[in-house]
């Protein structure tokens, strides 16, 4: 008889003996199935997260985001910001990320995001203090294994508890009962059209450059000869480790989809997946790299419409809808745009509307 109180107990050289311990093992689970979250709960996030500098160059520099204001302290100055601060981006994906254990650790779609405002920036050091509220939660009608849930996160600077960045999130959520399965069918990443054929603006201006004047201009135009003003940009972005793997690790993200090759072989994607937060990010950089952004303010309305797993590409294609000369300081204007991520198969991977301050020609 095996004394299981020996330290060597354990025979690794013996597979049989091994598998059959694991078969007979409990599973100390992470994360919450559906059944946990209530509307009205609130959960506080307890991984230590501090923002970095490093972290933020790592992220901007995988994801494209050449920004100089977020590298070089002159650039920052003339910006109005105090110091160089860290991305957005990245900040929005720390924030996000410790919140993933408590929230979307059990797997799941990150279906969409929605409210994200910029209250202020924030500077490499600057610890971080998140809570979520439960918003609300439902039962999917089309996959049933799963519920969606929807929580209000705000990420606070644990020192002065000043917000920083707030939104809204929606993610699927495995379901207890029933067992969790990876859902339905596939997505096919593009949206139904209830009329079967497309309907499209006769042309498709372009700005002429990246200042606020020119994408108003081109509204103006759009409007005189009923086009629309929407272009792709040049620059697309493979998917790597560092990309699917490395970035969300580095912000605490726990969601296996990222990691867990091995979880994720008999999912719907086959493989490990992007963080949606790092595939937003190269769209965005890819249209940023178009444009004199000079503050971003907010994001309303984004969705994940499909899986990005290694090795796909994604490029960006950007909509212009609003100009608005009257916001932010003289030098700038708003612009509000539509931008689409998208891969190598022309397949929409992302969408989200976008309210930056772009600078004017001087
Ligand atoms: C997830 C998908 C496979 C779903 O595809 P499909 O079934 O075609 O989509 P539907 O549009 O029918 O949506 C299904 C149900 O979800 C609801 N929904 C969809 N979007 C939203 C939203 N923004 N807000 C609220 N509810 C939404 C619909 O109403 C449907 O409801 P019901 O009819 O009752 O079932 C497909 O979309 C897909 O593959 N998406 C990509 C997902 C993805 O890759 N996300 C990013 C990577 S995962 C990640 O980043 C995880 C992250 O770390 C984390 O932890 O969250």
């Amino acid at each position: 008889m095996t004394d299981w109180s020996d330290p060597d107990a354990i025979d690794c050289s013996d597979g049989a003996t091994f598998d059959a311990l694991l078969d007979r093992a409990d599973t100390r689970e992470k994360g919450h199935y559906f059944e946990f979250f209530a509307e009205g709960d609130e959960l506080t996030h307890d991984p230590g997260l501090r923002l970095s500098q490093h972290g933020s160059e790592q992220w901007m520099g995988q994801t494209l985001n050449h920004d100089p204001a977020y590298w070089r302290s002159d650039t920052a100055r003339e910006r109005g910001f105090e110091d160089v601060p860290v991305h957005p981006d990245y900040l929005l994906a720390c924030v996000m990320g410790i919140t993933v254990e408590d929230l979307s650790e059990k797997g799941g779609y990150f279906l969409g995001r929605t409210d994200v405002e910029f209250h202020r920036s924030a500077r490499p050091g600057t610890e971080l203090a998140v809570t979520s509220r439960v918003v609300d939660t439902r039962t999917s009608s089309s996959r049933p294994a799963y519920g969606i849930v929807t929580w209000a996160t705000e990420g606070r600077d644990r020192e002065t508890g000043e917000t920083l960045v707030s939104y809204q999130r929606t993610n699927m959520i495995p379901r207890r009962e029933p067992a969790a399965t990876d859902g339905g069918g596939e997505a096919t990443g593009r949206p139904d059209d209830p009329d079967g054929g497309p309907d499209l603006p006769e042309t498709l201006l372009a700005p002429e450059g990246g200042r606020f004047e020119d994408f108003r201009d081109a509204l103006d135009d759009a409007e005189a000869e009923s086009a629309a003003v929407a272009y792709r940009h040049e620059r697309g972005r493979t998917m790597d480790d560092q990309l699917v793997a490395g970035l969300p690790l580095a912000t605490l993200n726990t969601a296996r989809q990222h990691h867990n090759r091995d979880e994720m072989a008999d999912s719907p994607s086959g493989d490990i997946v992007a963080y949606g937060d790092v595939t937003r990010s190269i769209a965005l950089a890819h249209a940023r790299s178009d444009e004199a952004t000079y503050r971003e303010r907010r994001f309303a309305d984004e969705r994940f419409h499909s899986f990005v797993t290694l090795g796909d590409t994604i490029y960006g294609f950007t909509r212009v809808l609003d100009c608005d000369g009257d916001a932010g300081p003289e030098a700038v204007g708003a612009v509000t745009f539509e931008h689409v991520a998208f891969n190598q198969d022309n397949t929409p991977v992302y969408s989200g509307r976008r309210t930056a301050l772009v600078q004017r020609y001087q």
